[in-house]
């Protein structure tokens, strides 16, 4: 069974006078699964989201969200998506429990609302004023706000920023659990590590296009992914790229016996960002990762 992707977009253009924030963006989210946007500041990440939130209207571009255009679907679609914004300051006098309470309310299959409390870990903040809450806990205010609803489509715009390490791993814990429920999850995060863990696939944006897209184990293809090895030869350090390190390895035990210095290193997916990022500031010919022959 094949069904419509949740989200659809082609040649998406948005400029800010001369500044072209999003730059002819593709892209597309699959239903149930998560999908991690990461890029630099400034990459074009939250434009494109409030885009198919319909929170902000496009230059030009094809974009479909649940099978309809967010520039004029209504109120029953709007229903259907869970909008966690970057910091919402309403309600400051209210508590947790009555902020979370009240926007359950307004939708018919919603969550309930002490069930969603607890998820978020602020069972012990129903009572405080939302005004008083730290930003790790107002954020996760926020998150709960966006998942009440039940929603089928997710957006998440950096939700773990300013959480701490605990905080953000129960985190990921819900999001993993909401797509164990049928909800499809697009993130934007700064965090690689958060997009690694909860991702089934990462799209990098640089200059508001997409540069790389791909399971997280394979993102940046195969050169970027080559192990590394490591070894001090008589002459001084030596290293080489390789698809196959234990063969490396073989071959110098067979010349040096225990080899000096010895090291195999694979890239963490912060080294293959990087380099994409670094990569798709000029033409995409110019694209080259590194290769064994820029290894010195
Ligand atoms: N309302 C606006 N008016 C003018 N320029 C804007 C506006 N919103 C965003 N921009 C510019 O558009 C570009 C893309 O911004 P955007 O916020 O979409 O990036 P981002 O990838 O979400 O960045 P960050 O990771 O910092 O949140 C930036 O250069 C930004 O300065």
């Amino acid at each position: 069974m094949t069904s419509a992707p949740a989200v659809e977009v082609s040649a998406l253009r948005k400029a800010y006078g001369e500044k072209r924030a999003v730059d002819g963006l593709d892209l597309v989210v699959d239903q149930g699964e998560i999908l991690a946007v990461l890029g630099p500041n400034g990459a074009g990440k939250t434009t494109t989201v409030e885009i198919l939130e319909g929170f902000r209207q496009r230059d030009s571009g094809e974009v479909r969200v649940l099978g309809q255009d967010p520039a004029t679907a209504g109120r029953a679609w709007r229903s259907r998506l869970g909008v966690v914004l970057q910091t919402t300051n309403d309600l400051a006098e209210a508590t947790v429990g009555e902020v979370v309470h009240h926007f359950a309310q307004y939708y018919p299959g919603a969550r309930d609302a002490d069930e969603v409390i607890d998820a978020v870990g602020l069972r012990e903040k129903v009572g405080t004023r939302t005004r008083q809450l730290s930003g790790g806990q107002r954020r996760r205010l926020d998150v709960a706000l966006g998942i009440v609803g039940r929603p089928e489509l997710v957006f998440l715009d950096e939700p773990t920023t300013g959480f701490d390490p605990e905080a953000r791993r129960s985190f990921w814990d819900l999001i993993t659990g909401l797509r164990e429920d049928g909800a499809t999850i697009l993130l934007t995060t700064h965090y690689l590590e958060e997009a690694e863990h909860l991702a089934d696939r990462v799209v990098v944006v640089n200059a508001g296009k997409v540069v790389a897209q791909g399971a997280p184990a394979d993102l940046g293809g195969r050169t970027a992914r080559q192990a590394l090895v490591r070894w001090t030869a008589a002459d001084g350090p030596r290293e080489v790229r390789t698809d196959a390190p234990t063969a490396v390895v073989r071959e110098l035990a067979d010349t040096y016996g225990e080899v000096p210095g010895l090291q195999v290193l694979r890239p963490t997916l912060e080294d293959v960002y990087l380099s994409l990022i670094e990569g798709s500031s000029t033409d995409p010919a110019d694209r080259d990762l590194p290769t064994t022959e820029d290894v010195r």
